[in-house]
């Protein structure tokens, strides 16, 4: 096309092309903006960078401003390479860009024959024939001092205009570059965190040896004690469901706190439920929740033990004492993860870990239809059965002490130890409330005790095993103790249970109410059942 001569026209020409120059700029500052991959980036260089600057290789080096060598983060002849190769920033190629504010232009012929000491991909674009090059120092970048290079085939290639548009992309070329490296140091982070978390060999929790506390709380060296905590172990870092059976009072809460410890989940909540102490028209609210005026007096939105368990672990205790009705409701859940709060529509997505206990026989309960066999399957997906501490006398004596140093400086007591009669009767009582009852017994021994060693500890005559009942241990008892043993002792039948079909005060055939009178008034606590 020719050009005008008229000055005017002239200077309107050359405002027409500044404009299409500026509007150019802008939608490669845009294309680059939107680059979030190394992909992207690719494109923007090799379609609308290279059709307007006309350039045979492109590359982007950097360097981190304190360190003496630098990195190539993208080239455009051989954009899948990342070997993370190192040049000298010294090596008076990538130095005598960086520390120049124009732009520098080289013959790559004459530098190749010149320098041996050249980087070697600058050896390699001369053998493609690209005869010279620019190289242009990028603002600065959050320490990072970063310099791009163009090859160009012939030497009138590179003309003034791309200059000017190389200069005035400069600045997003830095933020693009700053963003592609985050995203790419977030996903590194990301993958080698689903790595970890996938690793089994990483998955397995540290065996801990036991310490003076016991094994997380646990108090007991016995083998079968021992055989616990290997299964606690061995299930605590899988998300499986866990039953534990186990006698009123032998731990079965502190295993699941053990297991949740040790678990994946241990920095999220534990969240308890006792299926036994909460009244049957109440359990599905406190389980799943329910909406503000999903039924009389629901004023306000309840979030269930679910919800509140979200992404940690649910404890179930009781778990044989869930009315059928709601078993199915809970299997449905442990299937689906989903749960529905009472009134609501929406179904909620819900990762929680169950643990659940239970006292009774669940086989049994299943046999006598009490309990939903599809339900109990799903739970019992990896048992636990807690020994009685009747079935491991070693740990007694360890236990013993134990709770007397807990108690005695609870107390504020100087009592060190028991002595031997107290312990032999200690091994040999049947301890029906388990650790629980040796608990509250030793706390009751320190707490009357007048000397530093316990030398009388008194168990309710009933449960002594027949061996350990010598002539010198009868003694005459008050009406008051027969009854408080012959409570306890049916109390104890009913697995705990007071009221209800199943419950103590029907075989006693006294009404609830009055049973649980008489109990206070005898001073039998759940602990001592
Ligand atoms: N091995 C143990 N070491 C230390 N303390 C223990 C041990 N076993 C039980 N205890 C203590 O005994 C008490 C009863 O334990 P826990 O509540 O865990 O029993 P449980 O089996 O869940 O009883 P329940 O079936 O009645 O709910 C708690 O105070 C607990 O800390």
């Amino acid at each position: 096309m020719e050009k005008p001569t008229d000055p005017t026209a002239v200077i309107m020409n050359r405002l027409q092309e500044r404009e299409r120059e500026q509007i150019l700029i802008l939608s490669i500052c845009k294309a680059l903006s939107e680059a979030e991959t190394k992909e992207e980036f690719h494109f923007v260089v090799s379609d609308l960078l290279k059709e307007h600057l006309s350039f045979e290789d492109f590359i982007f080096a950097f360097s981190n401003e304190a360190e003496t060598a630098y990195e190539i983060f993208y080239q455009l002849t051989a954009p899948k390479t990342q070997d993370n190769k190192t040049y000298s920033t010294a090596d008076g190629f990538f130095d005598a860009c960086a520390n120049n504010a124009d732009t520098v232009i080289f013959d790559l012929k004459a530098l190749t024959e010149r320098k041996n000491n050249i980087p070697d991909y600058l050896h390699s674009i001369n053998t493609k024939g690209f005869k010279n090059g620019i190289g242009i120092c990028l603002p600065y970048s959050k320490g990072s001092r970063n310099v791009l290079f163009l090859f160009f085939r012939n030497t009138t290639a590179f003309t003034r205009e791309s200059n000017r548009i190389i200069r005035g992309i400069a600045t997003q070329f830095s933020i693009t570059f700053r963003n592609l490296k985050m995203t790419e140091r977030y996903e590194s982070n990301l993958a080698e965190l689903i790595r970890l978390k996938s690793t089994p060999e990483l998955k397995k929790v540290p065996v801990k040896k036991e310490e003076p506390q016991g094994f997380y709380g646990i108090v007991g060296k016995s083998e079968a004690m021992q055989q616990v905590y290997e299964l606690i172990q061995q299930v605590a870092a899988s998300y499986s469901t866990v039953l534990i059976f186990g006698e009123t009072g032998t731990g079965k809460e502190l295993i699941a706190s053990a297991i949740h410890q040790l678990s994946l989940v241990s920095n999220e909540k534990i969240v308890r439920v006792n299926c036994a102490s909460i009244p049957e028209n109440l359990i599905e609210s406190e389980l799943f929740g329910h909406e503000k005026g999903a039924f009389t007096g629901a004023t306000e939105v309840r979030i269930g033990k679910f919800e509140q368990a979200h992404n940690g672990t649910i404890f179930l205790d009781e778990i044989g004492e869930l009315p059928l009705e709601l078993q199915g409701k809970l299997l449905r859940v442990l299937q689906e993860k989903e749960i529905e709060r009472i009134g609501g529509k929406n179904t909620l997505k819900v990762n929680v870990r169950v643990i659940a206990a239970t006292n009774r026989l669940l086989e049994k309960e299943v046999v006598e239809g009490r309990f939903r066999s599809d339900l109990y399957y799903r739970l019992n997906v990896f048992p636990i059965a807690l020994p009685a501490l009747r079935d491991r006398p070693e740990d007694i004596e360890l236990l013993g002490n134990f709770f007397l140093e807990k108690h005695s400086q609870k107390n504020g007591k100087k009592v060190k130890g028991f002595s031997k009669k107290v312990i032999n009767s200690m091994t040999a009582y049947a301890w029906p409330g388990n650790v629980r009852e040796l608990e509250n017994m030793v706390e009751r021994g320190t707490l009357f005790a007048k000397e530093e060693m316990i030398k009388e500890m008194s168990f309710p005559e009933i449960f002594k095993t027949e061996s350990t009942i010598s002539e010198t241990d009868f003694y005459i008892k008050t009406l008051q103790e027969v009854e408080k043993e012959h409570i306890l002792k049916v109390v104890q039948k009913c697995g705990g249970r007071i009221s209800g079909p199943q419950g103590a005060a029907v075989l006693l055939d006294l009404p609830g109410t009055t049973l649980i009178s008489k109990m206070q008034k005898l001073g039998i606590k759940k602990g001592h059942f």
